[in-house]
């Protein structure tokens, strides 16, 4: 069964969870999606295939951080008082065996379809950012595009994507990033961005943290500040945080 912790997390030294799972609703597994050629899933027997950027999600939920404990009972108690992340951690589905075996995929269109939770999604954003002198919001192909222009408008920062190859009709400065087999390009508009830029980068989820570090490395390279990376889910198991170097990571949901 799949476990899933509401958290705020922020910043690369304080990874946090509430010790209260998640159980997921019963509609949270569509069995149509398990395809006649592809095994149905059991934790016990988890294939090994994994497929580039795509990560399997394994239990258990992991609790780490080398914060002080004074201060990641601050932040439980912070959480408990919000019920809106419990609420978005339970209508996000999981499908398994997608899009490979072994893949426990994090499928944030049922978010999109709860229009209070979507709703708290970004309010939850833009509380935390509001204020802060963010200049742009670097949203990241394909779902970043989903959070990030709503959050950018309600903060009163451009928007930027930030593509896969080939997308960009204008003239692009581009960041190549490793997949477990091979290597991807992420692509952004030269000027979209000026040196001096104060920059939130958002995208869905973030697993092995290769699409945000590329992310951060193309926003660096032409003079801004990446003053925070930020995401719905966070795939703790894979230690995405450890690649962001000094740029601080927050997420509301962890999930294992
Ligand atoms: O932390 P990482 O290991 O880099 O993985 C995270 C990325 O993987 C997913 O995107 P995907 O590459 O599937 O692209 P898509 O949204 O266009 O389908 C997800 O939306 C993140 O962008
Ligand atoms: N398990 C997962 N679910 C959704 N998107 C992902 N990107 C990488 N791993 C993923």
């Amino acid at each position: 069964m799949m476990q899933r912790a509401f958290v705020f997390s922020s910043s690369n030294s304080i990874s946090l969870q509430l010790s209260t799972p998640i159980t997921p609703p019963v509609n949270a597994v569509f069995p149509e999606r398990n395809r006649g050629w592809i095994a149905p899933y059991s934790p016990l027997q988890p294939p090994e295939l994994r497929l580039r950027n795509y990560q399997r999600a394994l239990p258990p939920v992991l609790c780490s951080g080398s914060d002080s404990v004074t201060n990641q009972q601050q932040m439980a108690s912070q959480d408990e008082r919000d019920p809106r992340i419990s609420k978005i951690s339970s209508v996000i589905r999981v499908i398994p065996d997608f899009p490979k075996p072994g893949i426990l995929f994090q499928d944030i269109t049922t978010l999109l379809l709860d229009i209070k939770a979507f709703r708290d999604t970004i309010d939850l954003f833009v509380e935390r950012y509001r204020g802060k002198d963010i200049s742009v919001v670097a949203g990241i192909e394909a779902r970043g595009f989903i959070f990030g222009p709503p959050i950018a408008l309600a903060i009163g920062a451009k928007f930027v994507p930030m593509r896969k190859p080939n997308k960009l009709p204008g003239e692009v400065i581009s960041e190549e990033y490793s997949l477990e087999y091979g290597t991807d390009k992420m692509e952004m508009h030269v000027g979209a961005v000026q040196a001096g830029d104060r920059a939130l980068i958002i995208d869905d989820l973030v697993a092995t943290g290769g699409t945000l570090s590329a992310a951060i490395r193309l926003l660096e390279r032409v003079g801004v500040h990446v003053v925070e990376c930020a995401c719905v889910i966070e795939l703790p198991e894979l230690k995405g945080r450890e690649r962001l170097g000094d740029t601080p990571l927050f997420v509301l949901v962890s999930s294992a």
